[in-house]
């Protein structure tokens, strides 16, 4: 059952289990190892398997970490690695970011990563978490989001910081920063990716709130650009992708760089600051208290 939202996500425990055994059998992606769609060998993590199809230049890349896509630490690292070896790739135009996991496109940040660690893991993880916003934010790359599955919080902000968001259809797969709910806030750079994508009113209110959107008013609002039945959202993506990559390389990574830059730099001015911020606001009995229950709540509502 989906706690936030209140909403129940049934069926997913078996799916689940199946998905730690694939996990505890490592060799994440030998399934995938005979390659993309043209010849183009898979390549990726234990928890990033990315599939790319040099003839379109496209790469789609799939989220694994179960149960839920939380963003932990290995997993930020390993999308990073990976966002970066396709920038490197001269063939590679487009992404698409999706997830493996039914139901789940993320759960946002790993709350086990900021619960009962020391000072210098929480700074740790807060970097990396900078850093993947910042690469994934700026990438030449165009990057199309396809939403199968529920995406509160960083979850969230991992699809505001691509160039075009396509949601399947279903009113379990909530969206937003979700963050008040938590008795946390959203960090200044994640609510400026929000105001970048639907404005600042829109932003105001969904922060303060807490607003997790179902789909049709995830569109009306503007955090995705189109709805599309379950089933249909890679298809939508790569559609999409068609139209973007259209437009001349150097004009719209030019254009995409003038949009976005003042908002990475405002955050690169004060990096060290935000992670500092983070660990003192993490390191709060009242903070880590809030944020244990939380968990808790989570972990006992299968009961
Ligand atoms: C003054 C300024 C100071 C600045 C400082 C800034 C501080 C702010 C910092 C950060 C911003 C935070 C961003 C975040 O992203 S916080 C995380 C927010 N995410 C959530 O709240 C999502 C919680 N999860 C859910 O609602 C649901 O799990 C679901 C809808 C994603 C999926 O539902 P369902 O399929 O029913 O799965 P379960 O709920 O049963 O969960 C399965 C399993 O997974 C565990 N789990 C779920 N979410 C997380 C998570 N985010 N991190 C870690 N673990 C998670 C859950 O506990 C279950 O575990 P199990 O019982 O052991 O199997």
């Amino acid at each position: 059952m989906a706690l936030l939202a209140g909403l129940r996500v049934p069926a997913r425990s078996l799916l689940r289990a199946g998905a730690r055994l694939r996990d505890a059998a490592l060799g994440r992606w030998e399934r995938a190892a005979g390659g993309g769609g043209d010849g183009a060998r898979s390549f990726g993590s234990q928890r990033v398997l990315v599939e790319p199809d040099a003839a379109t230049g496209v790469a789609v890349m799939k989220l694994w970490n179960p149960p839920v896509n939380s963003l932990s630490l290995d997993l930020l690292t390993e999308l990073v690695i990976s966002l970066e070896k396709l920038e490197n790739e001269k063939t590679f135009r487009g992404i698409i970011l999706t997830s493996d996991l039914p139901g789940i496109f993320s759960a946002g940040l790993d709350l086990t990563e900021m619960c009962g660690r020391n000072p210098a893991h929480y700074a740790e993880y807060w970097k990396a978490l900078q850093e993947l916003w910042l690469r994934l934010y700026q990438t030449h790359l165009v990057v199309i989001a396809a939403i199968n599955g529920a995406s509160p919080a960083g979850g969230c902000l991992l699809a505001l910081s691509c160039d075009y968001r396509v949601l399947a259809d279903n009113p379990k797969f909530i969206i937003g920063l979700n963050e008040t709910l938590l008795g946390i806030v959203a960090p200044f750079w994640f609510k400026d990716t929000m105001i970048n994508t639907i404005g600042h009113r829109a932003t105001e209110r969904a922060l303060q709130l807490g607003l997790l959107f179902r789909p049709a008013e995830a569109l009306q609002v503007g955090v995705v650009d189109q709805v599309v039945p379950e089933g249909q959202v890679q298809g939508a993506a790569l559609s999409a992708m068609t139209q973007w990559l259209a437009i001349p390389d150097h004009a719209r990574q030019l254009t995409k760089s003038m949009m976005r830059k003042a908002t990475a730099d405002r955050l690169l001015t004060q990096r060290e600051a935000d992670i500092q911020n983070f660990v003192s606001f993490l390191s709060r009995d009242s903070i880590q208290k809030a944020l244990q229950v939380y968990l808790e709540k989570l972990r006992q509502k299968k009961g």
